[in-house]
């Protein structure tokens, strides 16, 4: 086999070891499909080998089928056949596991013989992720190593597990002492060759049976969970059936539903969600920009946007100084994130032992600015108030060490004015966490007219750092996502304003997938929110925009949402997660007669057409004015701080897939009722003449 291959196969005495090496994460390319059939063809050649340890080099055991080949056409060998070669070996194969063994990878393992893994090895099949089954005997396999309630389990969520409960599972046969993968395998060669051991085949042991009401039970749960997705319940099906045929028939039947998958819309949108995520960090624009350090952070505020914020920080291994105004204050900061790490612990995502050392030594609270003077980036988190935000970023100027970042958590204030209140507006960058900031994965990262190339690295270094996604925003009021949701609000509020009942379109716009419609989610953040925002723009406000009055009818009489037990919905001890009120309908209608309009009933589809036109169309003018990059950071920020559902991929893809032409000509019919609210973004109009799409536009920072 030639050195460069991505397989490779060296004998060692009576063990053959069958090295994959194929950076970054060893996925099953079709280089490495050929090097493993070929490996395995020449341990059934090599007289000297009796047994073999498969494994891999790097920071992973394979990490799945290789993504980027999907929708392509496929090259062979097929990873099925491959699996299968391992699986028909008449010498035993040992896969000696580490990182995370995932989809096509752990197939590969449940087709060798024995697994044995090392500590802290994460295994599953997430293939519904993608839209997809396993396509390469898991819905086969796993059932047989496992049973078939836990296949099910870990096939429709597509969940990792770790290697206890693998090994309790029976995925696995053994947890390594070391931590060397290859040594492991090894041991555990050494160990069947003593025992005398031969091949142990998946594909040959007895199928589990399946219980009636076992299924019947998963299946309800499934359809609630997967909320309109086929792929999940399609897996379901996919393992039931396929058990009740012979092996070869289970896995033929598996893999043309694999292929059937393939084809579909949900799949197409999954995978660019997942490579939209990992793309929005790259910025053409800062190759070769080193950030700055990072190690010391600074928060101001200690609400519950820098509680979380702190949380996260401290999570992240970072040594937080967090100040509020006055040593109780502070105090009670402190118990709020000593609070949210409790949570980490409870939900097993933070050792007691870690939690304990994060608050005891990398963590202070103070009631002076001064204890910011050495930190490396400090994030304002006050008040929502730019003469605040000013004077607090003056103040920042004066102690904050020279090269320090200073960043503001605003949500949609001009961040060049809050640059210009120091003497470094070079040093000076929007970081919009979302709440709850130790939870929620989207961080906006928005970069002023002088913000240095150097602390654009450093916030995108930090978001990497916290487990966050980063998505770079130019300056405008609400940047991406607020500016987004502003538009696909104010066309709800229209509907209102002209006859839907604001239930009428919660229902079209959970129908489409959110978790929740626009007014569920005005009743949960307060809707003394928007109030306050259309009180502070009305003195500038066009004549022409249209206002919700019912909106301020409903603060104005004490409705607030969900804090005060009242706002769109009615929320009691019998329904704590609201019902309708049977009042709204009169509410309306007086205020609808007060204003001249005459109401009509809105379709569901109607609903959901205007909804999203408002926010294509908001997104294309983002795009053309070159606040986002490109269409796929925008539909990162709407798919990971404003519920869009994954499986349609983002508004951007979305409309993609749609088709621009028939968007446009939405757009402009409803802009023959309100011209003013419905003026079509340029680039939108321009794309859809010339049948271009949206995921090609390329703002200029990043060319790659
Ligand atoms: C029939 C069989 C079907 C299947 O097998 S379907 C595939 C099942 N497998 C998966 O879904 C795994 C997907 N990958 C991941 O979940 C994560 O990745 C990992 C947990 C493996 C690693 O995470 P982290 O360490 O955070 O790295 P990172 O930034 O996600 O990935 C590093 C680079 O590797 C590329 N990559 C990751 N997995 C795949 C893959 N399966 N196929 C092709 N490329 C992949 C990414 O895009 C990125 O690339 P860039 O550095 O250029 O951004």
């Amino acid at each position: 086999m030639a050195e460069q291959t991505p397989v490779t196969y060296r004998r060692d005495g009576e063990i053959a070891f069958i090295e994959v090496d194929n950076p970054p994460v060893n996925a099953l390319s079709a280089a490495v499909r050929q090097g493993l059939a070929e490996a395995i063809d020449r341990l059934a050649q090599d007289p000297e080998a009796r047994i073999a340890v498969l494994f891999c080099a790097g920071r992973t055991f394979i990490a799945g089928a290789d993504i980027s080949e999907f929708g392509k056409p496929s090259v062979p060998p097929g990873l099925p056949d491959v699996i299968a070669a391992i699986e028909a070996s008449d010498k035993p194969v040992v896969a000696a596991l580490h990182g995370t063994v995932l989809g096509g990878g752990l197939e590969v393992a449940l087709g060798a013989h024995y697994r044995v893994a090392v500590p802290g090895t994460r295994m599953g099949l997430p293939e519904v992720t993608l839209g997809l089954l396993p396509g390469a005997g898991g819905t086969q396999r796993l059932p047989r190593a496992v049973g078939i309630e836990a296949a099910i389990d870990l096939i429709t969520s597509g969940r990792q597990i770790g290697a206890k409960e693998a090994l309790r599972l029976g995925l696995i046969d053994a947890v390594a002492e070391g931590t060397n993968p290859r040594a492991a395998g090894e041991a555990e060669a050494r160990r069947l060759l003593d025992q005398g051991a031969g091949p142990r085949r998946l594909g040959e042991a007895d199928a589990p049976a399946a219980d009636a009401a076992m299924v019947e039970e998963w299946r309800r749960k499934v359809a609630k969970s997967a909320r309109g997705q086929v792929g999940p319940m399609r897996a379901l099906d996919t393992i039931v059936e396929g058990l009740a045929m012979p092996f070869a028939g289970g896995m033929a039947h598996e893999r043309r539903a694999f292929m059937d998958l393939m084809q579909t819309p949900e799949r197409a949108a999954l995978i660019h969600a997942f490579f939209a995520e990992r793309r929005a960090a790259q910025q053409d624009d800062l190759t070769g920009v080193s950030p700055r350090k990072l190690d010391r952070v600074g928060i101001i505020g200690g609400g519950t946007m820098g509680q979380g914020i702190a949380a996260a920080a401290l999570t992240a291994g970072l040594d937080v100084t967090l100040v509020e105004r006055d040593q109780p204050s502070a105090g009670k900061a402190a118990a709020g994130i000593g609070k949210m790490l409790e949570g980490a612990v409870k939900r097993g995502k933070l050792a007691p032992e870690a939690r304990d050392q994060m608050l005891s030594q990398a963590f202070r609270a103070a009631a002076a600015y001064d204890a910011l003077a050495e930190v490396d980036l400090v994030i304002e988190a006050v008040f929502e108030d730019l003469d605040v935000k000013r004077e607090v970023f003056r103040t920042l100027d004066s102690i904050c060490r020279s090269g320090a970042v200073l960043a503001t958590n605003t949500s949609y204030l001009d961040v060049n004015l809050i640059a210009q209140a120091t003497l470094r507006p070079q040093d000076v960058i929007g970081l919009h966490f979302f709440s709850p900031a130790n939870v929620m994965r989207l961080l906006e990262i928005v970069v002023a007219d002088c913000t240095a190339p150097d602390v654009v690295a450093t916030a995108f270094a930090l978001a990497k750092r916290m487990g966050k996604i980063g998505v770079r925003s130019g300056v405008c009021d609400g940047f991406i996502g607020n500016r987004m949701l502003l538009a696909y609000r104010t066309a709800a509020d229209h509907m209102v304003l002209d006859g839907a009942s604001p239930y009428d379109v919660d229902q079209a716009i959970v129908g489409f997938g959110f978790p929740m419609g626009p007014y569920q989610v005005g009743d949960l953040a307060g809707l003394d929110i928007g109030y306050a925002t259309r009180q502070r723009k009305a003195p500038t406000r066009d004549p022409r925009e249209r206002v919700p009055v019912f909106a301020d009818r409903l603060v104005e009489a004490g409705r607030l949402g969900r804090k005060t037990g009242r706002g769109y919905y009615i929320y009691d001890n019998e329904t704590p997660q609201g019902r309708p009120d049977p009042g709204m309908a009169g509410l309306l209608d007086g205020i609808r007669s007060e204003l001249g309009a005459a109401p009509r009933s809105f379709a569901p589809d109607e609903i959901r057409s205007r909804y999203m036109a408002a926010m294509v169309n908001e997104g294309a003018k983002i795009l053309d004015e070159g606040i986002a990059t490109r269409a796929s950071d925008i539909d990162v920020v709407l798919l990971h701080g404003y519920g869009f559902p994954r499986w349609k991929g983002g508004p951007m893809h979305w409309a993609d897939t749609q088709g621009l032409d028939r968007i446009t000509a939405n757009i402009a019919r409803f802009a023959q009722e309100d011209p003013y609210f419905w003026q079509i973004s340029p680039l939108l109009a321009r794309l859809a003449a010339e049948g271009g799409k949206l995921a090609d536009v390329n703002t200029g920072k990043d060319m790659k």
